[in-house]
């Protein structure tokens, strides 16, 4: 009897014992489910917001900007878009935009006689470029005297910036990053929401509205988008920060264009200029300056947007089958007339 009641206790015992660590294990494990949809809440967000950083040497195929059928490919392998004409709608996109009330501050550099292209640019940007937004476009120069007079819109306005002349046009085009550098240093944290650095021997034929914007934005070349990655004109030599092997890839991004969130683009602009400082301590000059060393940060910093070759044509360039549209294409300049040097 005092045994059945003891074996009658530990029963009890062990069945609450039991109940008990089942209950436990189910509330730890629920705790734990909510906690890893948690993690996995935060991871997404994380991975929106981050960088998308790959480490260097990895091997993979190179992606196609056109695929084997002639039709346009709008996603990169690391599932950023790549905005083609009839992959957004205009109207949408900015309304969306619109409502976030953003500034676009758009940074454009003319020294010496590339102060000729400044109307042009400014007037087809007026036409074209972020029509309805906030735009403010800082205008680097050596002779502010020579800035044209154009009408701007509504909330649109321009600041000129006085900076040295140079006799190698070499020396100004890759200063850019340096320059970008602090301006958004000293102003654009506080003025803007988005910048893009745009080459000022330029016209806009088309819209460029806010499909463009990302956290970090690049264009592809339009030169190189069916060339194969080993030819494409990266710095080849191992000696300078730009370098990139014969094997690595994605994209020939050109240096006429960059953008994206004032932050991202700083950080760009700010490697792209220690790269290019390291490169100058060694009396190396990549292949093509700047845009050599923001190829190097695109390739290992991936773009969160890439823009086709509709956002960056050549006017000598014949039409293609694949670019509907041109919306933004360099003109045609006679280089001895127009650089300081050869
Ligand atoms: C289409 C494209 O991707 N172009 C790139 C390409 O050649 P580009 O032939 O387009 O270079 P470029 O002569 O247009 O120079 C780039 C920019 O620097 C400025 N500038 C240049 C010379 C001068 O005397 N005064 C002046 O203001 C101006 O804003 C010009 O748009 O390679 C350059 C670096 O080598 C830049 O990366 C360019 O962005
Ligand atoms: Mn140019």
């Amino acid at each position: 009897m005092k045994f059945q009641n003891i074996n009658t206790f530990l029963l009890v015992l062990a069945i609450i014992s039991v109940t008990g660590l089942i209950f436990l294990g189910y509330t730890s494990t629920s705790v734990g489910y909510k906690d890893k949809r948690f993690c996995l809440n935060l991871t997404k967000e994380h991975q929106e917001n981050s960088k998308l950083q790959l480490p260097q040497g990895i091997s993979y195929k190179q992606p196609s900007v056109v695929g084997p059928d002639g039709k346009v490919i709008a996603t990169t392998p690391w599932l950023s878009p790549i905005v083609w004409e009839g992959t957004f709608d205009p109207f949408l996109i900015d309304t969306i935009y619109k409502q976030q009330n953003i500034t676009i501050a758009t940074t454009v550099f003319a020294l010496g006689k590339y102060t000729q292209f400044l109307k042009d640019f400014l007037e087809s940007a007026e036409q074209n470029y972020f029509i309805g937004f906030r735009v403010h476009y800082y205008v680097f120069t050596d002779q502010p005297e020579q800035v044209p007079e154009v009408k701007l819109g509504e909330e649109r306005q321009l600041t000129v910036l006085k900076v040295p002349s140079s006799n190698r046009w070499q020396e100004i085009t890759l200063r850019r990053m340096e320059k970008l550098e602090k301006l958004i240093e000293s102003r654009l944290v506080s003025e803007a929401d988005y910048i893009f650095s745009l080459d000022v021997d330029t016209k806009f034929y088309g819209r460029w509205g806010s499909e463009s914007l990302g956290r970090l934005v690049g264009v592809i070349h339009p030169g190189y988008y069916q060339t194969p990655r080993e030819q494409f004109p990266y710095e080849r030599r191992p000696e300078s920060q730009a370098f990139i092997p014969h094997a690595e890839g994605d994209y020939y991004y050109g240096g006429a264009v960059i953008g994206g969130l004032v932050k991202d683009v700083h950080e760009a602009a700010k490697t792209c200029r220690e790269q290019l400082d390291i490169d100058a301590a060694k009396s190396i000059e990549a292949a093509w300056q700047e845009e050599s060393h923001l190829n190097k940060y695109f390739l290992y910093n991936k773009p969160s947007k890439v823009l086709s070759p509709e956002y960056l044509w050549q006017d000598f360039k014949p039409h293609t089958n694949e670019v509907k549209i041109i919306r933004f294409s360099q003109v045609i300049k006679n280089y001895a007339a127009v650089r300081p040097n050869p």
